[in-house]
């Protein structure tokens, strides 16, 4: 018996088909990568969905800095971070530059730890941001020096920054970019590649220069790996402004950056993305654990590209 034969039979299996015609229109084909890992990839979908619904006008992007908007390696070569490019500069003293690397190879093992709790890592983590700040400051950085640094660093934003950041900024979607880098070198390596755009806010560590523009300390609150959650709270003046944003798209590569959004009120979803860059077996069952989506060694911007034009293109 052919199925056309049998009347009964052809409506549900046109339904099916319709159904699948239908599912298939939501899926992003970027989900499929093999950098792309989910927990619960019916529940991204969902919010993808829902982001869809509610309109970009809903919309906030919340990102990390360094290896989140920033490559982690190219051509098997590690990149700097903003602190990396001040320490590894020609403003820095030979005997100094060794000081900073041992801080790197001692706390930086902690820092991604995954055996040890975020409360343990908290004192270390200032420790190590404190004395690394002392050090620099002993050096007599002057400001107008930075750009040039910057330029003559081996820093590279991820592949697809400039759509992302262009589309952000066609769409008037704020970008706030929180930071436990270095303000002032963030903010010129975005200017140098022409994405420092005005919807973009900057929650980060910023130098303090005096009357000749020689660095003299660092402003504020210290912002560390994992006291970001603080920082949010320290700043909630941001995001009420945003009030009607709450719809939040995360973007992160450690624990710590989980709680960037901590001061966003009246949030009504959020879709957390984390670049899983190192020591990847080790930290992959704690990350999916955490975040919605999880890109393992993955140097693009691909996925929250797809993303953001699926929600700009609903409109
Ligand atoms: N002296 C230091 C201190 C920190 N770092 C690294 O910078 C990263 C900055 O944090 P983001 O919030 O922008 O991700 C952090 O992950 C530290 O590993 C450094 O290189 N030198």
């Amino acid at each position: 018996v052919q199925i056309y034969q049998v009347p009964w039979l052809v409506n549900p299996v046109r339904t099916a088909i319709a159904i699948w015609h239908q599912l298939k229109k939501y899926e992003l084909p970027e989900l499929a990568k093999p950098t792309v890992c989910m927990r619960d990839r019916q529940r991204v979908e969902e919010i993808i969905q829902r982001f869809q619904r509610g309109g970009h006008g809903k919309v906030q992007v919340i990102s990390d800095f360094d290896m989140t908007l920033t490559r982690f390696a190219h051509n098997g070569k590690r990149c700097p971070t903003c602190h990396n490019i001040v320490d590894n500069s020609k403003l820095i003293s030979e005997d100094c530059k060794k000081q900073l690397k041992d801080l790197l190879n001692t706390y930086y093992p902690i820092e991604i730890d995954p055996t040890r709790k975020i409360e343990e890592k908290f004192p270390l983590m200032v420790e190590w941001w404190t004395k690394a700040h002392n050090l620099l400051t002993e050096q007599k950085i002057h400001k107008d020096q930075l750009a040039q640094v910057v330029k003559e660093s081996d820093v590279m934003l991820r592949d697809g920054y400039k759509v992302f950041f262009d589309q952000l900024h066609e769409h008037n979607i704020p970008l706030l970019i929180f930071s436990a880098g270095i303000g002032d070198v963030l903010e010129e390596i975005i200017r140098q590649v022409g994405v420092f755009h005005p919807n973009i806010k900057v929650f980060s560590n910023y130098m303090d220069f005096d009357e000749n523009g020689v660095l003299k300390a660092f402003k504020g609150e210290l912002i560390h790996t994992y006291n970001k959650r603080e920082g949010a709270l320290l700043n909630s003046g941001h995001f009420a402004e945003l009030g009607d944003r709450r719809n939040i798209i995360l973007l992160g590569d450690s624990m710590g950056d989980l709680t960037m959004a901590d001061g966003v009120q009246n949030m009504e979803n959020i879709l957390k993305i984390g670049y899983l860059n190192d020591k990847v077996d080790e930290r992959k069952e704690q990350y999916l654990n955490s975040y919605d989506i999880v890109l393992e060694k993955d140097e693009t911007m691909d996925v929250v590209n797809a993303i953001l034009q699926r929600i700009v293109k609903a409109n």
